[in-house]
């Protein structure tokens, strides 16, 4: 399935994917986008079920989402990229890392985990807004994303996110936290051979950062980077520290 996305930079430039977390569309990537938009060829792309891209019955798995995304590329003529994933996007990066690595320079997994903590809310929240609607779950969300302070010092921010949550797809939403629920690759970590960076918020109540240790530990030879200041959405809370690690990340590739 071919997905709605946003090609920014040069045509000629290292191609850099950006994948996002549940409930978020390609603007949660702004903070980075213009700016690695100066020497990469910037692909953000939204998940099936979320913002523009198409919205089939769920449930859906990661694999699914990964095919669209690698499909999608096909169309732009990308045959190999550096991937960045927030969340349920980092879990995409995992998939391709283990079974598309020939597609992939470099890996970034950001706030995600090879095996989601308390699988059951997932499915629970799936049941939810199939019931209710988005919005039903929409404030318990963005209370993950962001640190208390940050949320008290730009209120607009988090409603704009809030909102953004609100108006994904009840299908589409309930699919992709099908997936999240689903998702557990903890005992192949070591097959993914791609040069991979992981990053962790201090502060993350959904993917603490325990998660991200795991990842680091189990994936041969990847970098662990934890940022203060920031909980479930550390690259927008962040992007001070965390748009250069992608910048220098990236730039590795081979
Ligand atoms: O929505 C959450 O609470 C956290 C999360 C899990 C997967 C994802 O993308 O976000």
């Amino acid at each position: 399935m071919k997905l709605h996305h946003a090609a920014e930079g040069p045509a000629d430039g290292p191609p850099l994917v950006l994948l996002c977390s549940l409930g978020s569309t390609i603007d949660m990537w702004a903070p980075q986008r213009a700016e690695l938009a100066d020497e990469f060829r910037v692909i953000s792309l939204d998940t099936r079920g979320h913002g523009d891209s198409p919205v089939p019955d769920g449930p859906y798995t990661v694999e699914d989402l990964a095919r669209d995304v690698l499909e999608t590329l096909d169309d732009l003529g990308v045959a190999r990229a550096s991937f960045a994933g927030v969340s349920l996007g980092g879990a995409i990066a995992q998939w391709i890392g283990l079974y598309a690595p020939e597609r992939a320079a470099t890996l970034a997994m950001l706030c995600t985990a090879a095996r989601f903590p308390n699988a059951d809310t997932f499915r629970d929240r799936a049941q939810k807004v199939r019931a209710e609607g988005t919005a039903a779950i929409a404030d318990a969300v963005v209370a993950r994303w962001f640190t208390e302070d940050f949320a008290e010092a730009e209120p607009d921010t988090v409603a704009r996110m809030r909102d953004q949550i609100a108006a994904t797809p009840a299908e589409g939403y309930a699919g992709c936290a099908e997936a999240v629920a689903a998702w557990d690759v903890v005992d192949e970590l070591g097959g993914i051979a791609v040069p991979t960076l992981v990053v962790g918020g201090v502060e993350d109540p959904a993917t603490p950062p325990e998660n991200q240790q795991i990842l680091a530990d189990g994936i041969p030879g990847a970098r662990l980077e934890t940022v203060t200041n920031a909980a479930h959405l550390a690259s927008f809370q962040r992007p001070d520290v965390v748009t250069p690690l992608l910048r220098e990340h990236a730039k590795g590739a081979s």
